[in-house]
């Protein structure tokens, strides 16, 4: 069911402050990160290798306790709380691990269930079914994949099956991490409009982790930038523009965010024309579908240069 959309936009839905997370004296990846996500935005979380993008997802989740620091979410904070309340938290928030993280042994529509089965108990068979049958349609997958094994699933059927799984609860929101890693371009992309879509749809906020500068452009609202071991910077692409952080200035100017951006200005005049056919009707003169070569080849390019796949 879509939540309710007429909740205010700012509300805070995950709030992270004074964050410290160490492997051992000599690793600490975190130190004093403050973040916050708003209701209904897609965040997206970049940073080099390593800067903790996934440690901070597992500490947003529960899966890593911190050093210090203080978490909420949904205005619950989420660290030392007892096996119940932790679990009705949980049950709020649904998560597609880098990978996909499909039980192999499973269908896909097993895989669905799993989370139906873990926090409810005993569920009739028939209605386990059919809300397997509906997660696996609403990802875009074919109706007949719920019976199939993960190893039979192309590379972007899986990260579809994933994300039912992590729908399977109807959450308010979602941890994506690395969503699109692994796709060839046109799947990247398919994949993208699937989140965006969804989160209109059902108004989900999503939580995304990503090293693909096209899905920043292409469904993120805010983007957070991790680095020196905390959010260095977070906002719209041009509002991280117009700071002049080093890195900041590399990674979005850089060969693969100026293919990024340009690949965005593309589809945006292709949006655009669309809402004026008639002046569509008077340029029809194959540009278009150049531009669609060119957008794919600019994803291409991209994915080739970072080797994110
Ligand atoms: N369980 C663990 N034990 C020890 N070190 C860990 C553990 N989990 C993560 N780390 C270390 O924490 C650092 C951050 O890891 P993390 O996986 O969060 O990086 P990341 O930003 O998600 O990287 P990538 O973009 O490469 O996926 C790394 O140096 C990693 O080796």
């Amino acid at each position: 069911m879509p939540h309710d959309r007429n909740q205010r936009r700012d509300d805070v839905i995950i709030d992270v402050k004074g964050l410290r997370n160490s492997f051992g004296e000599s690793s600490v990846v975190h130190d004093n990160l403050d973040l916050q996500v708003r209701r209904g935005e897609i965040l997206g979380v970049v940073g080099g290798s390593g800067t903790g993008k996934s440690v901070l997802m597992r500490s947003i989740i529960g899966l890593q306790t911190p050093d210090k620091g203080e978490i909420t979410v949904f205005g619950e904070p989420t660290i030392g709380r007892d096996e119940t309340e932790a679990t009705n938290i949980r049950k709020r928030w649904g998560v597609l691990f880098q990978g996909g993280a499909l039980f192999s042994t499973l269908t896909v529509a097993e895989n669905v269930q799993v989370p139906l089965r873990e926090f409810y108990g005993t569920l009739p068979r028939s209605l386990l079914d059919e809300i397997a049958s509906y997660k696996v349609v609403m990802t875009g997958l074919p109706a007949d994949a719920g019976p199939k094994y993960p190893a039979e699933l192309s590379g972007g059927m899986k990260k579809r099956a994933g994300l039912a799984r992590a729908l399977a609860l109807d959450p308010e929101l979602l941890f994506l991490d690395e969503p699109t890693a692994g796709l060839d371009p046109i799947g990247a992309s398919a994949f993208d409009e699937l989140i965006r879509s969804l989160s209109r749809t059902l108004g989900l906020t999503v939580f995304l982790i990503t090293h693909d500068l096209d899905t920043l452009y292409a469904i993120c609202d805010r983007v957070a930038v991790l680095a020196e071991k905390r959010v260095i910077a977070v906002g719209t692409i041009d509002e991280l523009l117009a700071t002049d952080h080093p890195w900041i200035q590399e990674y979005f100017k850089g060969p693969r965010g100026r293919a990024a951006a340009s690949t965005q200005e593309m589809h945006g005049a292709e949006v655009e024309a669309s809402r004026h056919p008639t002046e569509v009707e008077a340029n029809r003169t194959g540009e278009r579908s150049q531009g669609g070569q060119a957008d794919n080849n600019a994803r291409g390019a991209t994915h080739e240069a970072t080797g994110t796949g």
